[in-house]
């Protein structure tokens, strides 16, 4: 378990600038050293802040587009092009801008795909998928993701995790439906902690007065089942990602020393 990183930016457009220009480099070290990388998206308006600053981003196609596999931290089970479905909202933010290799881009399946209103089966599938992705070097049935995004809900739910719900509880299994959602749509696929957790780094994006709260809770010891965002942690590097605002509540002892 790699101790949380804070790094906290003046407000939220600079938190999504400077937070794309590290995953940036962090693709670009990536493919230098192992010639592919792997990163895992995540919905929301700080989720998607992210990616529309990286599709302005100068130093955007420093990045191999073409060797970049792309996956979801979770998906709202909604027919295929739904305007609310997060691939939706991310191909209009960057991946409809970029060259990506079309079958390197691991979208969740949709309401109205081959699984109709099976999300259990949906779920399976995508688990599938990940395993079948998964290589011998890699942490059980996951591939070890370069990178892991979560947006941070207000009431410390990740992907859709949300507290005290059957899925934040989920030890075994890498990707399950969820059901009654508190934030709708109510029916959902999400990847699981064990999930999350295979990742080499897992960031925490973090910004907005309506998150200082959750912030507070999840860094100051809170359990993973009340507070989702409290489990979720990189096997190398957990990296909360702050705007001031969202930082407010911190105490005072967990401010980054430059920002103190
Ligand atoms: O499907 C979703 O809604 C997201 O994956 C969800 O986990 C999101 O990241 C958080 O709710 C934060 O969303 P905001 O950044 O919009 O607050």
């Amino acid at each position: 378990m790699s101790t949380p990183q804070l790094v906290v930016h003046h407000d939220k457009e600079l938190m999504a600038q400077a937070a794309a220009a590290r995953l940036i480099t962090k693709i670009v070290d990536a493919q230098a050293s192992r010639g592919t990388a792997s990163v895992v998206l995540t919905g929301g308006r700080n989720g998607n802040g992210l990616l529309a600053a990286l599709a302005a981003a100068p130093a955007r196609d420093a990045v191999d587009w073409g060797r970049l596999d792309l996956w979801w931290g979770d998906e709202r089970y909604l027919p295929e092009g739904d305007p609310e479905r997060n691939v939706t909202q991310a191909r209009e933010a960057l991946l409809d801008s970029v060259p990506l290799d079309p079958e390197r881009v691991h979208a969740m399946p949709a309401s109205d795909g081959p699984y109709g209103a099976d999300v259990e089966a949906a779920a399976e599938a995508y688990a599938a998928e990940l395993a079948k992705a998964a290589g011998p070097e890699n942490h059980g049935s996951v591939p070890t993701f370069d990178v892991l995004m979560l947006g941070v809900g207000p009431d410390t739910h990740v992907a859709s995790l949300f507290p005290e719900l059957p899925a934040v509880r989920e030890t075994e299994r890498t990707v399950v439906g969820v059901h009654g959602a508190p934030k709708p749509p109510p029916t959902r696929i999400s990847l699981t902690l064990p999930a999350i957790r295979a990742a080499r780094e897992v960031w925490l994006l973090a910004a907005g007065d309506d998150k200082a709260e959750a912030a507070a809770i999840a860094l100051s010891g809170a359990g993973e089942i009340q507070a989702p965002a409290a489990g979720a942690y990189g096997r190398s590097r957990t990296l909360w990602l702050l705007d001031s605002a969202a930082a407010s509540q911190l105490p005072r002892s967990l401010y980054p020393p430059a920002s103190a």
